[in-house]
């Protein structure tokens, strides 16, 4: 593509050398450089991409969009003030704007984006319709399924994915917007026809400065949306975001178990196997059942339903494909013991996901909960007391272990917890190896126990400084079990 053509309708400082050239690749990172390609300067939060560009030049790139003055003759420099917002509109342009055109439904909100993405994707393409996936477990675009190293992807992956959807014939995405990506500009130039909201709870207070402005970084996505917004009216983020958009052209349709709202959820009931409740819209009514547990499943099925009735997806097709869903994995997943207890591994990773999960559990656990769980290295550290304190109040007996420890140290993780935890109760124990931790558990297990494994649901590894070795908490359970 002409240099010219990928830089239109942006706003730029200064060019220097020619933009009559041609350019087959763009990038921000230079060690993915290919020959004739554009190098998008980032300054990030550790290291500055200005500083890569002898590096670029070597790897064949011949233009650069930079905020600095910088001119190397031979070369083409475009200055602009900011590059991560100039790189989502480049990268769109790139992929000839691939989001006009595809049926984009964001979902964003601290918990429940990968499990309401996965079930829209099944209930769509029940009603055969291919649907692309972006989220935190995989990307997928048809057969291909492409590892996530992330929730959101940077903008020029993003757009090269929707491209090669719409090349496909998948004119269906749903997309986890994480509120990273909204405030690093991932996502500025994807038109969202549908987003959702699920809650807005305690999580990433280390990236966000507090609660309103994390809840504001997610309201973007609803001033972004064409065809309408989802919007939980149960949660006090969910009301903030309904008052902030009731005036746009945008229909809302609301969701709520408890408050007044389009589609409610009345008698229900939970058991060990799923949910049941009968259903309530303005156009009709009927029962749903769907085979995962916990109160929480019965808002993520409403935020499906409420985006199916939106798009006048057939209502027996909702109720079929919910009914015969498999969950996703690492979610409320439970493993198959042959023995007299259950164990459940979980991605329960900020203070309300774990409560949610324990609780559920607490509804039908006959005997003893016990739970093993840490916290995230490098990531907010003030959910960890409220973690402690969560596991300790719901849970008979807590083993506080390492999650993905990152660059700290996992002592020093675990003691941000036991903040939180009363250390003159015996109902509790700290095991680092997370691998003996488990083991632990299951050992501790008796009949009618349930032992919860939270925090890392279907990850299959464990960061530790800056290694990422395997480690899976399915695996090392079914090991444990001699089932594998
Ligand atoms: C906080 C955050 O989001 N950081 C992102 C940010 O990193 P950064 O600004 O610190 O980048 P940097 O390391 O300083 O490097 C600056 C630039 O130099 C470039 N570089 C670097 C080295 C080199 O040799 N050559 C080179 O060109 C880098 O590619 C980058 O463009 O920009 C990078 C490149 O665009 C991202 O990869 C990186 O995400 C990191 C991996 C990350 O962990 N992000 C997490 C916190 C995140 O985004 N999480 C959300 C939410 C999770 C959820 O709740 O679901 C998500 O969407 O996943
Ligand atoms: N609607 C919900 N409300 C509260 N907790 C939930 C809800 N849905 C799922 N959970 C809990 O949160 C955990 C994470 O769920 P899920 O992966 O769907 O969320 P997510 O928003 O994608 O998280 P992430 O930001 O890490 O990508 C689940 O394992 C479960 O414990
Ligand atoms: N998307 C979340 C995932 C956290 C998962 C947990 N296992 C951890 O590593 O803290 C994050 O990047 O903060
Ligand atoms: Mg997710």
């Amino acid at each position: 593509m002409l240099l010219n053509d990928l830089i239109k309708d942006l706003d730029i400082i200064d060019i220097k050398g020619s933009v009559e050239i041609n350019i087959d690749d763009i990038n921000y990172d230079s060690r993915k450089l290919k020959e004739n390609s554009l190098f998008i300067c980032i300054k990030g939060f550790s290291l500055n991409g200005h500083k890569f560009i002898s590096n670029a030049i070597e790897k064949g790139s011949v233009a650069f969009l930079v905020e600095e003055d910088i001119y190397i003759k031979g070369y083409t420099f475009i200055k602009v003030e900011d590059t991560r917002k100039a790189m989502a509109k480049i990268a769109s342009n790139f992929y000839n704007n691939p989001t006009k055109k595809l049926n984009l439904i964001g979902v964003t909100g601290t918990n429940g984006k990968t499990t309401i993405t996965h079930l829209i994707k099944e209930v769509l393409e029940y009603n055969n319709q291919k649907t692309g996936l972006i989220g935190t477990i995989k990307n997928v675009i048809g057969n291909e399924e492409i590892a996530s190293s992330r929730t959101t992807p940077e903008s020029v992956e993003l757009q090269g994915y929707f491209r090669e959807m719409l090349d496909k014939n998948i004119n269906d995405c749903a997309m986890e917007v994480s509120s990273h990506s909204l405030e690093l500009k991932r996502v500025d130039e994807c038109e969202f026809k549908f987003g959702i909201f699920t809650n807005l709870t305690e999580e990433h207070l280390d990236f966000h400065t507090d609660l309103d402005e994390y809840r504001r970084a997610k309201e973007k996505l609803f001033h972004k949306t064409t065809r309408g917004n989802i919007i939980n009216l149960d949660d006090d983020g969910g009301k903030k975001i309904y008052e902030s958009i009731k005036n746009l052209k945008t229909p809302i349709i609301t969701y709520a178990i408890e408050a007044e709202a389009d589609i409610m959820a009345k008698d229900i009931k939970i058991y060990s196997s799923g949910i049941e409740y009968k259903l309530i819209t303005p156009k009709y009514q009927m029962n749903i059942k769907t085979p995962i547990p916990g109160r929480f499943s019965v808002y993520n099925s409403l935020a499906v339903i409420a985006l199916c009735y939106l798009m006048d997806i057939p209502k027996e097709t909702i109720a079929e494909s919910l009914q015969n869903t498999n969950g996703v994995s690492g979610r409320f997943e439970s493993i198959d013991t042959e023995e007299g207890f259950s164990v459940i591994i979980d991605y329960a990773h900020t203070p309300d996901a774990l409560e949610n999960v324990l609780k559920t559990a607490k509804e039908f656990v006959k005997g003893n909960i016990i739970t093993v769980f840490g916290c995230g290295g490098d990531r907010d550290k003030t959910k960890r007391p409220l973690m402690g304190k969560i596991s300790q109040q719901y849970s008979d007996y807590t083993i506080i272990t390492s999650d993905n420890p990152r660059t700290e140290i996992p002592g020093d993780i675990v003691k941000d917890i036991l903040i939180g935890v009363d250390t003159n109760s015996s109902n509790y124990e700290v095991i680092l190896d997370r691998k003996e931790a488990i083991h632990n558990a299951v050992d501790k297990a008796e009949d009618g126990d349930v032992v919860i494994i939270a925090g890392k649901g279907h990850e299959n590894y464990q960061i530790i400084g800056k290694d990422k070795i395997h480690f899976d908490d399915k695996e090392v359970v079914k090991e444990i079990l001699g089932k594998e």
